[in-house]
């Protein structure tokens, strides 16, 4: 594994707090929660239960809208003690927590990957500065009613989700791969994997798809200020990093990590920031464990009470 993790800074007055088991830190404009859940035979009880919390955080702090999550989860593609694949056991604690609560926000963006360390480590982006609409793709069937033969239930995220605030809007794009309709194209085959993730990501963020979600806007590949991209094998890193060199042109942080992703059929996936007029909140970037995001920026700052 390759360490890597996102710090998001900000240039306001930040507050950071505990409460339940989670950690935040605010600015005026965003909350950010990072969250552990230690490994277990079984982990849908615990996600839905840190769902909760984090629901509640969010409503009662006021930062209503989750605009990102990132999930890194251990021996994703292992069995738990049922004999069910890690991952479909996170994302039946998940669905629960979104059938339970109905939170009041659509289907937020969200990255789902492996982690090199046991245990899920869960990340938040949440907001109050504006307005968030939840972005799919008319080529992919949503996550969120993909058939019973990817888990007894289904992923719980949108493809994007677009941010519109004074300051600038940002989107956010989630965790794609190369998925058409509902399944895994290109099974075996690195490229012809690429190129369909690639496909994706332009139909989400072009003009026509972003009107019919009622957003003005048009970007391509050479609008994003920071891709992510998760590799599968290692020996692919150097041919994924071309690749991605060459068409995200717009001179964007590009970042790889070497990690296992939701389907065992996947090779690579890509997510990225789109910061409208250059209004992104910065991110910066250091070397650290994916499987503990968050956590020493969070434990290194004052702890203040919740409010
Ligand atoms: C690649 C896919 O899903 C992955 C899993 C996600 C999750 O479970 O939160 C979100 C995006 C991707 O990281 C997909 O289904 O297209």
């Amino acid at each position: 594994m390759i360490g890597s993790c996102d710090t998001w800074s900000s240039a306001d007055a930040v507050g950071t707090g505990a409460e339940w088991s989670l950690r935040y830190t605010h600015d005026d404009d965003f909350l950010s929660i990072s969250v552990f859940i230690p490994p277990s035979g079984r982990c849908a009880e615990a996600v839905r239960d840190v769902y909760a919390e984090i629901f509640a955080l969010t409503g009662w702090s006021g930062y209503p809208d989750i605009c990102r999550l990132w999930h890194y989860i251990g021996d994703i593609n292992g069995a738990n003690a049922d004999g069910l694949e890690t991952y479909r056991d996170f994302c039946v604690g998940r669905a629960r927590a979104f059938e339970e609560l109905r939170p009041p926000f659509g289907m937020p963006a969200a990255t789902g990957v492996g982690s090199s360390g046991e245990g899920i480590t869960v990340c938040v982006l949440a907001t109050r500065a504006g307005r968030l609409t939840a972005i799919e793709n008319p080529d992919q069937v949503p996550a969120y009613h993909y058939p019973t033969r990817y888990g007894p239930r289904p992923p719980s995220f949108a493809r994007a989700g677009y941010l519109e605030r004074a300051e600038g809007d940002v989107l956010f794009l989630s965790g794609t791969a190369s998925i058409v309709g509902h399944e895994t194209v290109h099974v075996g085959d690195l490229h012809g994997q690429l190129d369909r993730t690639l496909t994706n990501i332009r139909t989400v963020v072009g003009g026509p798809n972003l009107a019919r979600h009622g957003v003005d806007g048009h970007f391509g590949l050479a609008d994003f200020d920071r891709v992510k991209v998760y590799v599968r094998h290692a020996e692919h890193l150097p041919a994924v990093e071309a690749v991605c060199r060459a068409v995200f042109t717009g001179d964007p942080a590009v970042e790889l990590v070497r990690a296992d992703l939701c389907r065992s059929d996947l090779l690579v996936e890509v997510e990225g920031v789109i910061a409208v007029r250059g209004a992104l909140p910065r991110v910066l970037r250091r070397a650290d464990q994916p499987d503990r995001a968050g956590a020493p920026t969070l434990a290194q700052a004052p702890v203040v009470s919740a409010p």
